[in-house]
């Protein structure tokens, strides 16, 4: 059967990561969040390694995505290692938002980053793959382009809770120009929709997406209609 890619982008906090994880789930994909592989090189930049970051890409990160098994069980949970060094849990340091500007701002290592991410693509195939700019970059050619957004004060506030329940924390701001340029070219690939989730719970983003993705041409072509799933909620919107 060939291949399912899924992409998503869009701002800090639009709820990326959740819808990523509740299609992966439902649709028996990989995960992988690119923005932990900026934050991994964050860590060496915070600890001190201003010099070279690239010395610490190439075979020493090793990014390895959530895997979900066809029911939805978790198959192997997303890990990452440096130098050998698992740092799954240790990327998330709020005092590293300077080291990942400066990380995400190296043009050099933002190409060997879409190095690595190609790689874990080919590797998996089948994936759900989150990130500021990911479609455009990695994955022009996915079963579906998804461009998340919400306003700047629904996603602060989710943020704030999201800090308040697990000690993390991200700067949340407005678009950045480059958001915005990139917003502008999701668009303009075929297969692609924007969902706006300020006033929609999680669950409905999902079903949007769901909705969005059998529409596709390139989910027709590539999924059988007897292979085909839905959602019970869709199925009782069609009833
Ligand atoms: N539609 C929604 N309605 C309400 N809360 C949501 C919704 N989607 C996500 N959230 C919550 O908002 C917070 C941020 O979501 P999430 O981490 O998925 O965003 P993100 O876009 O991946 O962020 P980042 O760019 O920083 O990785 C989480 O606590 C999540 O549970
Ligand atoms: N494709 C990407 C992903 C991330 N970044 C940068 O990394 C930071 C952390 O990402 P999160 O998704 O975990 O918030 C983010 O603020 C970006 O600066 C990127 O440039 N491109």
């Amino acid at each position: 059967m060939p291949r399912i890619s899924i992409s998503i982008d869009g701002p800090t906090a639009s709820g990326k990561t959740t819808l990523a994880t509740d299609l992966a789930q439902f649709l028996g994909l990989a995960f992988l969040d690119t923005g932990l592989t900026f934050r991994s090189l964050a860590l060496a930049h915070f600890n001190g390694d201003t010099e070279n970051l690239h010395h610490h890409l190439g075979s020493h990160l090793k990014h390895h995505p959530a895997v979900y098994g066809t029911s939805g069980e978790l198959v192997q949970r997303h890990r990452i290692f440096l130098h050998e060094k698992e740092i799954t849990e240790d990327i998330w340091n709020p005092s590293m938002d300077d080291s990942l500007k400066t990380v995400s701002r190296d043009p050099a290592v933002r190409r060997s980053i879409l190095q690595l991410h190609r790689e874990v693509v080919g590797t998996y195939g089948d994936i759900v793959v989150v990130g500021r700019d990911v479609a455009v970059t990695l994955l022009p050619a996915a079963t579906l382009k998804i461009y998340l957004t919400a306003s700047l004060a629904v996603r602060r506030e989710r943020r704030r809770a999201q800090y308040r329940l697990r000690g993390r924390s991200t700067a949340v701001g407005p678009p950045t120009e480059r958001d915005a340029e990139n917003r502008v070219a999701v668009r303009s690939l075929p297969d692609s929709v924007e969902i706006d989730s300020t006033y929609l719970p999680a669950s409905a983003v999902s079903a949007s997406a769901m909705n969005r993705l059998h529409a596709s041409a390139a989910w027709r072509s590539a999924v059988p209609a007897e292979g085909r799933v839905t959602r019970p909620e869709e199925r009782c919107e069609e009833a």
